[in-house]
This record gives C-alpha cells, structure tokens and sequence, in this order.
C-alpha cells in the first residue's frame, strides 16, 4: 500500500505563483469551488473534430497501472526549445493518443502550437485550454479533474503532455500529479524533461535572486529524470563539456541528453515510470546514481562554481533501517527543516530518491521525495544474491554528506 505523506497543511501552502502557474489568464469570478473545464483552445490552424473519439478497448474495471495515463511534465527556461520537443515528439511515430496542455497563454490566447496533424491530416491531438480555473487557489486536484472530465466527453488519451511555463518551478506542478495518483486518479505522473538551452544555460543557472532563493532554471535542472541539452549547435565542444558538468554539479541523476532541435530517441523521454516503485528503472536510477563520477558530496569540491550551490549528494550505509527513526529523520528534513550544514544553513531538499533496507522487511523499499511530499512504497524481494543496503540520493540546497550520513547512521543498527 502506498501514499503520499505531507504537511496537513501542504495543500494550502503549495508555492503556487498565480501569474506563472495557472493553466489560464483568465478566472472567472465564481470558479474557485467549482472544478474548471478543460475546453479545446481556438486555434486558426487547428482544427478539432467535434465528435466523440472512439472509446478506447475495453479494459477490466478494476483499476490496474495499465489503465493509467502518464503525465510527462515539459520545463526549461524561456526559448529552452520546450516547444520544439512537443512538436518533435507529436509528430513521430508513437502511436499514441496525446493530449498537450499548456500552463499559460499569452495574453490574447495567441500562442504558438505545435502541429499535431496526423498522416492524413486528421487532428490527433488535443489542444487543452484550461479557461476558468486556478489551479493555486482553488482545491489542488481541479486541474487533474478538469482533465479526467475531459476524458469522460472525449474518451481517453494514452499520454498527456504538460508544458510548464518557462519562469516556473515545476515542483508544485509535479506534485500535484503525484499526489493525485494517491487520489485513485487515472493519471500518473510518469516523469519530469528539462530542456535547457547550452548557450544560454550557464547564465540562467547563476542568475541571483533577490530573495536569495534557489532560481527557476536550478530548480528545473534539481527536479529532472530526463535533461535535454538542447541547441549544441550553438556551442563549441568544450563550451558544451562546461554546461554539462555544471548540470551534473546540480542533478547527478538525471539521464543527460545532448539534442538539437530537442531531438532524441522517445524512448528516452516517454514512458519513463520515473516515479512509479514498481519498475526497476527506479531501482536503476538509484543504482546509477553511485556508479557516477560526479556524485558525492560535491558541495565542498565544487561550491565555488555555483552561488546557488544546489548539489547532489549520494549516501549509501548497510543494515536495516529503522522505519520509524527514518521517518523521524525525513519529517525534519522535509517538514521541520530542522536538519542544518555544519554552517548552520537549513537544508532543503528539492527531490530526493532512495532504495532502503527497512528492518524487519523482506522487500526492497523506494523513496521518493518532492518538495515536503514523500513517499515510501515497497517493492520487489530482495534477491538473496544481494547485499541489502541503504542508498539515498539528495537534491538540494546547502547540502552537507557528513550530516546527512551521522543522522542516517542513527536509524541504523
Ligand atoms: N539553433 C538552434 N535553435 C533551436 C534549437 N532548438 C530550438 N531552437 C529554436 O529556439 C527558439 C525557441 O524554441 P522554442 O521551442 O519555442 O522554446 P520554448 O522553450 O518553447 O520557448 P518559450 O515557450 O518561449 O519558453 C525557436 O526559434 C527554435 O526554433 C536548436 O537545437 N538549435
Ligand atoms: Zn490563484
């Protein structure tokens, strides 16, 4: 059994910025109770066909993980190249039914739309305008109703696309998809791609904020599975190593893709289960992360490069876990903010993965942390073949290994 833990009050507190993150410019007046609708936005170049789409086959009614649909979460900074991936990926050959949803229009409702016509010029995708809904303050799952609603008069789509807006931190985004999946919702959140721009990467991702908090571009390169280093042709090899390595100082994990014109392989970009515990990627990622050069507390060797000094640190202990003391340890991580670096500055996690060994558990355990919001799911046996062990990889802020690993070790006997 699996949920999601979180502040009682994290709803409420979601860091939701209304003129960044709403599906909409436009509110009306009474919609905040209400769940808004999804409506197909008015394009000149698309057309949408107004009968209803052939239901999908028939699938049992029990829900089953095959019956969910993914959410794959696009971000990148302004001119990132996010739009470009959408329309590279709407016209491939992937067979599937995508919906596209856009979290912010321009003023007019004049954006540009990716093509989405199929081979003999049939509109296949949908194009989602979520009109009258925001999403900040009003119950967190409208958005997610708002497309299951749409589902029930369309029928359903194998695959939704979200594109986030460039200036957003794709956390609260993430997390409300996340979340919902707890909800029995029939959506799962499948993965977060970052597409940044090689030439202009280095600039966003040390451009400081007034408040002195972590900015959008590290927060998006913090919280990815999949980063597409987009537009190498504007830059020269050793200029590319640069943006690589300064990506990897700040999310080791992440798969590193190299692309012009956001162009790679779908299979590394769809699909991905990259929050689901019961695909071994997960488990993979995890594994991967100590295979990495670059893990490990990087913060000492590499603070200098980076004013945000957001980092990856990986730790790994043997034994089993106490499951009481480690959530102990993850509420005054994640909630208290109680855990500190040998500088005094509070920790503060962006993403966190884990595989522990709980005591008392014959199963594998996976961890997943977004912002305040965790959760702990139980996985496969452990093989005999293999030695039971504790790895836990952070993302985040004024990290400290030393810590981090004293705290751990105390949850372990
Ligand atoms: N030279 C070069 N240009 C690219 C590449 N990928 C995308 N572009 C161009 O970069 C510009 C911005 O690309 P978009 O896909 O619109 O970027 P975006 O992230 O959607 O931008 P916003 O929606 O404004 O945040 C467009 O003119 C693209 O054609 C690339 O690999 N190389
Ligand atoms: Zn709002």
């Amino acid at each position: 059994m699996r949920s999601v833990h979180m502040l009682p009050c994290v709803f409420q507190n979601l860091p939701w910025p209304t003129s960044t993150v709403s599906f909409t410019t436009t509110m009306s007046e009474s919609s905040d109770e209400e769940c808004p609708d999804l409506v197909p936005s008015l394009c000149n170049d698309v057309t949408l066909t107004e009968e209803p789409v052939t239901d999908p086959p028939t699938l049992p009614e029990a829900p089953t993980v095959t019956t969910k649909i993914p959410v794959t979460i696009i971000t990148g900074y302004l001119g990132a190249g996010k739009t470009t991936l959408l329309n590279y990926i709407l016209t491939e050959q992937h067979g599937k039914r995508i919906a596209v949803i856009m979290n912010e229009f321009g003023a007019g409702g004049e954006i540009e739309k990716p093509i989405s016509l199929g081979e003999s010029g049939e509109v296949f995708e949908e194009w989602l305008e979520l009109r009258n809904g925001c999403l900040c303050c009003s119950v967190k799952d409208n958005g997610v109703k708002a497309i299951e609603n749409l589902m029930l008069k369309k029928g359903r789509f194998d695959y939704i696309l979200l594109e986030t807006t460039g200036l957003a931190d794709p956390g609260p985004v993430a997390s409300i998809f996340w979340l919902d999946s707890e909800l029995c919702s029939d959506l799962y959140l499948d993965g977060i791609i970052t597409v940044v721009d090689s030439k202009y990467c280095l600039q966003h991702l040390h451009e400081q904020k007034a408040d002195g908090k972590v900015n959008e571009a590290v927060r998006q390169v913090a919280m990815a599975d999949v980063i597409l280093v987009n537009k190498v042709d504007l830059v020269s090899a050793p200029e590319l190593s640069r943006v690589q390595e300064e990506i990897r100082s700040i999310n080791s994990v992440a798969k590193l893709l190299e692309t012009h014109k956001s162009r790679t392989e779908l299979a590394a970009l769809l699909d991905l289960h990259a929050f689901e515990g019961n695909s071994d990627r997960c488990d993979r990622d995890v594994f991967a992360a100590t295979v990495s050069p670059h893990t490990d507390s990087r913060t000492s060797e590499h603070s200098h490069h980076l004013d945000q000094s957001v980092s990856t640190v990986t730790v790994e202990l043997s034994g089993d876990m106490d499951r009481d003391m480690f959530e102990n340890f993850l509420q005054d991580l994640l909630w208290e903010k109680s855990i500190k670096n040998t500088k005094g500055e509070t920790m503060d996690i962006l993403r966190l993965k884990g595989l522990l060994s709980l005591r008392d558990c014959p199963r594998r355990c996976l961890l997943q942390a977004v912002h305040e919001l965790y959760d702990l799911e139980e996985t496969s046996a452990w093989p005999e073949s293999e030695t039971r062990i504790n790895r836990l990889v952070f993302i985040g802020r004024n990290l400290d290994h030393g810590v981090l690993a004293g705290r751990l070790a105390q949850a372990v006997k």
